[in-house]
This record gives structure tokens, sequence and C-alpha cells, in this order.
């Protein structure tokens, strides 16, 4: 894929986009945002998580133009979304959650209805150009009810490109589809962020955000419950778990161990959490030892980015129907 040329003369170096104190009321008295502030920063590949109605749908349409926000301001690559409407619009590609095609257009077509729509002369579109990077120069003639399930989102992700904007933001773009492709997906979001392209994903796979994003924010009730580097997040992970059950009863949690935070289940069962990376279970049991206590019974729970995330998400439980689960939150293929 070519290195694309930035916007003509972006405003001074602002992020990408930046979110301030956003409010969305739908008119039934949904407030599907209370206030959202983030920066997304040029040049990453920013994750925006979040369990089932948090709001990710809300806030990309907003930016999108699609949903008109109750408060708050949002400005793309430094143009207000208000005041600079039409700027702020050719900034951002938007690659949608749904594969809604005309059956009977070509890829071609649709790549030139689309260039139409954003006002593109005929001489300045890079129709074949774009196909071809998503690997669909081949089906450029092809009816795109002919085409795979994959093919169809590389083709959306190809329509979203056509005016050469220097954001992407993708939403959910490998919900449903198989390992194969979401390998093949993430392959071509890791090429357009290299030629140069910020981009931003909506995802419920927390694996996909760890091995995508270098930043992640979480949003939950319409509220950001977290928004840090991938790595800083994950350090948050570094928490593992052992459980020891002791030989006798306890009062309180013996002092001094060399953990997070310790909980006494019962007289007996001690829950340790510690930061793997500083502690061993080895230590934890020779510091229980220490202190006079036998263990008679010990197990350990890794945490990772899913825990995190449950942690974040879980307080005011998640929005579900009464005796339901909560919203799924995918870690596997499971598509
Ligand atoms: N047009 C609407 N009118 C009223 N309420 C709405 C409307 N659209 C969304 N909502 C509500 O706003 C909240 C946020 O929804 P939104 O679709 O933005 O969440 P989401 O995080 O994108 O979820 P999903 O992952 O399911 O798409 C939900 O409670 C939803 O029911």
């Amino acid at each position: 894929m070519t290195a694309r040329t930035p916007a003509a003369h972006p405003p001074a170096a602002s992020a990408a986009i930046e979110i301030r104190d956003l409010e969305k009321t739908y008119s039934d008295g949904k407030r599907a945002l209370k206030g959202v502030s983030f920066d997304v920063p040029r040049g990453s590949i920013f994750g925006l998580l979040g369990p089932n109605g948090a709001g990710k749908s809300t806030l990309i349409n907003i930016l999108a133009g699609l949903v008109n926000k109750t408060g708050g301001t949002a400005r793309i690559w430094g143009f207000d979304i208000d005041a600079d409407r039409r700027n702020a619009k050719r900034a951002i590609g938007i690659v949608p959650q749904e594969v809604l095609f005309d059956a009977f257009f070509t890829p071609r077509e649709t790549m030139e209805l689309q260039a139409g729509m954003y006002g593109i002369a005929p001489k300045d579109r890079r129709t074949m150009e774009i196909l071809n990077a998503v690997r669909l120069g081949d089906k450029a003639d092809a009816y795109s009810r002919t085409l795979s399930g994959g093919m169809k989102r590389r083709l959306l992700i190809a329509k979203a490109l056509v005016h050469d904007p220097p954001i992407l933001i993708l939403d959910e773009p490998t919900a449903g589809v198989d390992i194969e492709l979401r390998q093949q997906l993430w392959t071509y979001v890791r090429e357009m962020h290299a030629a140069g392209t910020t981009i931003v994903l909506t995802t419920h796979y927390l694996e996909e955000a760890e091995e995508l994003c270098d930043r992640i924010a979480i949003i939950n009730h319409g509220e950001v419950v977290a928004n840090d580097e991938t790595g800083t997040l994950l350090k948050q992970a570094r928490e593992k778990v052992l459980i020891a059950v002791v030989d006798r009863d306890l009062s309180e949690v013996p002092e001094g161990l060399p953990v997070m935070k310790a909980e006494l289940k019962g007289a007996r069962e001690l829950v340790l959490t510690y930061d793997r990376a500083e502690t061993g279970a080895g230590r934890l049991l020779t510091a229980l030892s220490d202190r006079g206590l036998t263990v008679e019974d010990v197990s350990t729970r890794e945490a990772d980015l899913e825990d995190v995330f449950l942690h974040l998400t879980k307080s005011g439980a998640i929005d579900s129907a009464p005796g339901t689960e909560p919203a799924p939150v995918r870690t596997g293929a499971d598509g």
C-alpha cells in the first residue's frame, strides 16, 4: 500500500480526534453518552472497547455526522464537527459493522459511486489502486453479490478509503468472521497503519485489542472508565491471584505479605492478589510459613485484559435483561 498524504493544510499538531464532554441524550430520554472525553493520538491504532449498549456506536455515529450530539465538542484532524463539518467529514473513513451493498454493482462501480459522493473528480480517483491494496483488483468487475463474506468486508474498507482520509474508523471489523479472515483483516489494518493512517477500532474481542492497539479506551454506560496505553492496561493485568487454605482459623489477614491485596474468606482461605512481575507463588508460600502458617491447599488464577475489562465494567452491572448473563466479552475466535 502506498504511503498516504495527510489532508491538505492540517491544523497545527492536534490529536487525530479530540472529544470533550460529549453528551448524547436520545429523544426517549436515554442518556447514551455522559460527558465523554478522550484524544486519539495521530498515528495510533486506538481501541474503543465496551460491552453492548455502552455507547460506542452512538459516539462513532456522532463523528460520522449520522447522530446529533446534545452536548460537548468533537474535532477530527483539528476540524470541529459543527463549525467545519465538511473538512471533519473528509478526514475520516468509516467502515460500518454491517455489510450492505447493492448486489448488482461491481466493486469498481461501488468505488466510483462513493468517490462521486465525495466529489472526487474522475481523474483524481484511485479506484484500482485501492482495490488492489485490499486484494480485490481481480474482482473489480464481478457483481458484489458474488463476493465472499471476506471480500465484501474488504470492499467496505476500500469504500471507506476513496477520499484518502487520514483516519480510518473500523466498527467491529471482525465480528462474526472466521479466524483466517480475522488475521487477514488485522494484516490490512497494520498495513494501513504503517502507511500513515490513524486507526480507530471498536471491538468486543479483547484479544484483538491487545494484539493491534497501542492505546485503549474502555467505555461503559456512556462513560470512559479507562484510557491508557495498552501496555499500561496490561500491567494492571499482571495481577495474579493465589488462594491458600491454611491449617488453622485466622481472625485477620497476616501482616506484611508481599501482595497488592489480601482477603480472608471464611476462617482459613486467604485470597492473595500479587504482581507477578514482583512476587512469585513460592515467595508467598514462604512468607506464610514465616508467619507460622502451614498451607494445606493452594491454587492460582491468572488475570488478563478480560479481568481488567470486567473489573472496570461490572460496577453497576452491565445493561442486560434481568436473569440474563452480562453482555458478552469475547476473547476467543468464537465468531
Ligand atoms: N436511536 C436511539 N434511541 C434511543 N436509545 C438509543 C438509540 N440508539 C441507541 N440507544 C441506546 O443508547 C445506548 C448506547 O447504545 P449504542 O448503540 O451506542 O451502544 P454500543 O456500545 O454501540 O453497543 P453495541 O456494541 O451493541 O453496538 C443503549 O442503551 C441503546 O439502547
